[in-house]
């Protein structure tokens, strides 16, 4: 049985938008899951339907074999073990200061003394945030308080970790470090979900895609074979990934996984 399923799942606004619609998928347990899609496709709708903020109307979520009821209490198991952070890290903090914003999360699931310091100084460690400690939030750089939204939510100790659009209006080294803490979560065999529009990063990076596009999902599998459809992709409105479009353009026989790789031939 996949950790996370959904089946038939559709969500609707109080405004009668139907922003996903029919929506079945599968997550297995440590996967890489990215979801492209164009703006307003259902992206962060699916996001906020798996971290259990909206429940679907139709449909059913399964999680790690539990059936999620619409109920509150029936879904602490889901509010445990999921983490989302926010595209936009402004709505996510709201302490003093970043060691308050990021032990919140943990100290309210009643992790103190010992292991609250343990976990405390893992996750900043991981994120670079340790000398942003004693600062107020809204006085750093949008980079860092992306980091600051991670930890917060890492402290947490989700199982499952759904980044909308982590690399957003980040500099190249803001998202190379960005990239470093996804891989250390892979290592960790957490399970980790993101939406994103780099298709380039996608190419490299994910083990399954799903490409959305109105509040359905168009296609699911691997992004190696989905991102050379050249009829996906113009459905879906994405890009080629710059390694295919180079592959194609030279005639190459063999089809690089990485651009480290194609610059070597
Ligand atoms: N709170 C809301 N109330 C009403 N409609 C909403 C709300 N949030 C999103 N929508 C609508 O739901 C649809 C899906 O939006 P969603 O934000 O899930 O898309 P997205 O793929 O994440 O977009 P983007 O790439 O721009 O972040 C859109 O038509 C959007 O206008």
């Amino acid at each position: 049985m996949a950790y996370i399923e959904l089946e038939n799942v559709s969500f609707e606004y109080p405004n009668q938008t139907l922003a996903l619609n029919r929506v079945s998928l599968t997550v297995e347990k440590g996967q890489r899951l990215a979801v492209v899609g164009e703006n307003g496709s259902g992206k962060s709708s699916l996001f906020l339907c798996l971290c259990g903020i909206h429940f679907p109307q139709t449909g059913r979520y399964i999680f790690d074999g539990d059936v999620q009821k619409c109920k509150r209490k029936g879904r602490n198991k889901l509010f445990t073990k999921v983490g989302y952070v926010f595209q936009d890290p402004e709505v996510q903090l709201f302490a003093s200061t970043v060691e308050k914003d990021i032990s919140f999360g943990a100290i309210n699931a009643g992790m103190k003394g010992q292991e609250l310091d343990a976990c405390m100084n893992e996750v900043m460690a991981m994120t670079q945030t340790q000398e942003l400690k004693n600062k107020p939030p809204h006085q750093l750089s949008y980079g860092q308080k992306k980091r600051v939204a991670i930890a917060g939510v890492l402290a947490c100790k989700p199982e499952v970790l759904l980044l909308d659009e982590p690399f957003a209006w980040l500099d190249a080294q803001q998202k190379k470090n960005t990239i470093q803490i996804l891989d250390q979560l892979h290592q960790q065999e957490k399970t980790l979900v993101i939406s994103t529009h780099d298709i380039n990063f996608v190419y490299e990076w994910a083990d399954k895609l799903v490409v959305m596009k109105e509040g359905q999902i168009l296609a699911t599998g691997h992004p190696h074979e989905l991102l050379k459809d050249e009829a996906l992709l113009e459905q879906a409105g994405l890009e080629m990934p710059l390694v295919l479009q180079l592959t194609r353009k030279l005639s190459l026989d063999s089809t690089p996984e990485t651009m480290e790789a194609f610059l070597k031939i």
